[in-house]
């Protein structure tokens, strides 16, 4: 049974200063989640897709690290994994939950972009593979190809705290409403997910699939983005955000390093689902409910 829905406060980190140094890569995402748990008191802090290694698809075998979940019984001090390592000490010293990102993961052959998750006592307790893989091809525009090097994962995944049930997603799963819907109706009172948009899709796509997924689905919804360097080679959309049930948008950050606190209150989504009450008004006669397949 999902957990009961509490107030909470949440912190997003628009991280910025991602270079090709790993190392110095996981030194600022440290700094940056000592900072955002100092100023605030956040339950839960956020970090960005691909903190400890700079946006592309012929990086990721280069930063891509063995973490080797195994699920309750996965001791983090025996992981081989640098940013586990560091995401666990990090929760562990703030006694927060804390959503880790991605990193670019290895297991055997394959290499997946991997967000992982920590309670307040550094243990590693879920972990969502990106399912969709972000091949697009939009001439003149954009071209990139994740299916080069990765591979999706293949299961969705949510975690409990003792505030709320929190479903996740990496970007480009954000296009897909089943996974939102999917999770929304398996008790998920949030659905998080770092995400990296680009210059072409980030002004078009970014604030419209939040507002839907969160109104579709009488959630809240929040992404966050690595900060824009126009050095990099993939420029980030940025623009971390954080919508409530009824798609009003609570916080959104521009392109540069930031953090954004956001207060998650229970009554907004209780009065969002009973005023307009779609969760009780489906048509499972009509059509197929999708989330029992
Ligand atoms: N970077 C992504 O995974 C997705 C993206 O930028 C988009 O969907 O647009």
């Amino acid at each position: 049974m999902a957990p009961s829905f509490k107030p909470f406060k949440l912190a997003l980190i628009q991280l910025g200063n991602i270079t090709a140094n790993k190392v110095e890569n996981i030194k600022h995402a440290r700094e940056m989640i000592l900072k955002a748990a100092t100023n605030n008191k956040p339950d839960l802090i956020v970090l960005p897709e691909c903190f400890n290694s700079p946006y592309g698809h012929m990086h990721f075998p280069v930063y891509a690290e063995k973490i080797g979940f195994t699920g309750k019984s996965y001791n983090v001090a025996q992981s081989e994994s640098e940013s586990v390592k560091m995401l666990s000490n990090a929760a562990k010293e703030t006694k927060t939950w804390l959503i880790g990102g991605t990193i670019p993961e290895r297991d055997g052959e394959n290499l997946y972009n991997t967000c992982t998750v920590y309670n307040p006592d550094g243990n590693l307790v879920a972990l969502h593979r990106k399912v969709h893989l972000f091949d697009i091809d939009i001439p003149g525009k954009i071209t990139f190809k994740e299916s080069e090097t990765l591979t999706g994962g293949s299961t969705m995944n949510y975690f409990d705290t003792e505030f709320a049930r929190i479903g996740l997603g990496i970007c480009y799963d954000v296009r897909f409403p089943e996974l939102a819907m999917i999770s929304a109706r398996r008790g998920c009172h949030a659905l998080i997910y770092p995400g990296a948009f680009n210059m072409t899709t980030g002004p078009l796509h970014w604030e419209i699939l939040q507002r839907a997924r969160a109104v579709d689905n009488q959630v809240f919804f929040a992404m966050c983005s690595p900060a824009r360097d126009l050095t990099a080679g993939y420029h980030a959309w940025g623009h971390t955000m954080v919508v409530d049930p009824m798609a009003k948008i609570l916080v959104e950050a521009g392109d540069a390093e930031d953090i954004l606190y956001a207060d998650i209150d229970p009554t907004v989504f209780e009065s969002a689902r009973a005023g307009i009450p779609v969760t009780t008004q489906r048509r499972f006669d009509v059509y197929p409910d999708v989330s029992r397949s």
